[in-house]
């Protein structure tokens, strides 16, 4: 048996266990994640981050002494970028004084990503571009099917626009599924929109990986996209989900995503 310590926090109610490895020591293995994030008989959580040093992580050929966010869903499989999670991580970094300033890089599977800390202590994170594709996707839910826009945000989603009054009746205890299946082989992360009004938007998500959450910031990134491709929406788009608000920018196809990260305590498990 094994002690380990841990940090919990959440953006937007997105839960994550942040396992503090700078050396790569720990064994990532699913089932362990699985069982740390298993809300009865686990610390519970949507998704588990290792912070760990750049020079430690095998695949990175960038700057290596960035802090690296290895990121694991729920049920243990590895995920290339998660929006609110680079925000909670920023969080840790700054209140374990593992940076030396406000405004920093992180290195992802997704490429660097900056971070800063904004306006009212929200933390603000350039995610980068978020490529809205024109291939046709469907979207299946129960008796329904939609037309979606597939876009990468260094993961994949689907987004679905609902009618007026949709969104809060869907039953996302079931997984969506989509057609082609080959449009999305490695999974995908499916959003259900709907426009309150001009750059507002409510949203739902089932996150590959975990189910239903609270909150996907890569997914929020992924619907702002795809609603200014479609409306040319200029400026700041907000989108409220079950667990809080979130903003995003684009600058030119750059997209910026600002929200809280809290840090709700830290522990230690045995396994
Ligand atoms: N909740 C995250 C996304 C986490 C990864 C996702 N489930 C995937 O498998 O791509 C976010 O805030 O972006």
């Amino acid at each position: 048996m094994r002690r380990y310590s841990f940090h919990k926090g959440h953006g937007t109610k997105n839960d994550f266990i942040i396992l503090d490895d700078s050396y790569g020591m720990h064994d990532m293995h699913p089932e362990f994640i699985a069982m740390l994030c298993d809300r009865h008989a686990g610390v519970g959580a949507d998704g588990v981050i290792r912070v760990v040093r750049a020079s430690s992580v095998r695949e990175w050929d960038g700057d290596p002494n960035l802090w690296f966010m290895d990121y694991r869903n729920a049920d243990g499989s590895v995920a290339e970028m998660c929006g609110n999670g680079l925000r909670v991580m920023a969080r840790h970094l700054i209140n374990e004084q593992l940076v030396s300033s406000g405004s920093f890089d992180v290195a992802t599977r997704a490429g660097v990503k900056h971070v800063a800390v904004a306006r009212h202590g929200l933390i603000s994170t350039v995610i980068g571009e978020a490529r809205v594709s024109r291939e046709a996707v469907t979207v299946r839910l129960g008796d329904h099917s939609w037309e979606a826009t597939k876009v990468d945000v260094g993961n994949p989603h689907a987004v679905v626009f609902v009618d007026h009054g949709q969104l809060a009746a869907l039953d996302l205890h079931e997984a969506p599924r989509w057609s082609p299946e080959e449009a999305f082989p490695e999974g995908a992360n499916i959003e259900f929109v709907e426009v309150m009004g001009p750059g507002e938007l409510r949203m739902r998500v089932h996150e590959r990986g975990v189910g239903e959450t609270q909150s996907c910031g890569t997914g929020v990134v992924a619907v702002a996209a795809a609603h200014r491709k479609d409306s040319g929406q200029q400026g700041r788009i907000r989108v409220t989900v079950p667990g809080g608000d979130l903003e995003v920018e684009f600058a030119g196809d750059e997209a910026r995503l600002t929200g809280p990260a809290v840090i709700i305590g830290r522990g230690e498990f045995w396994i």
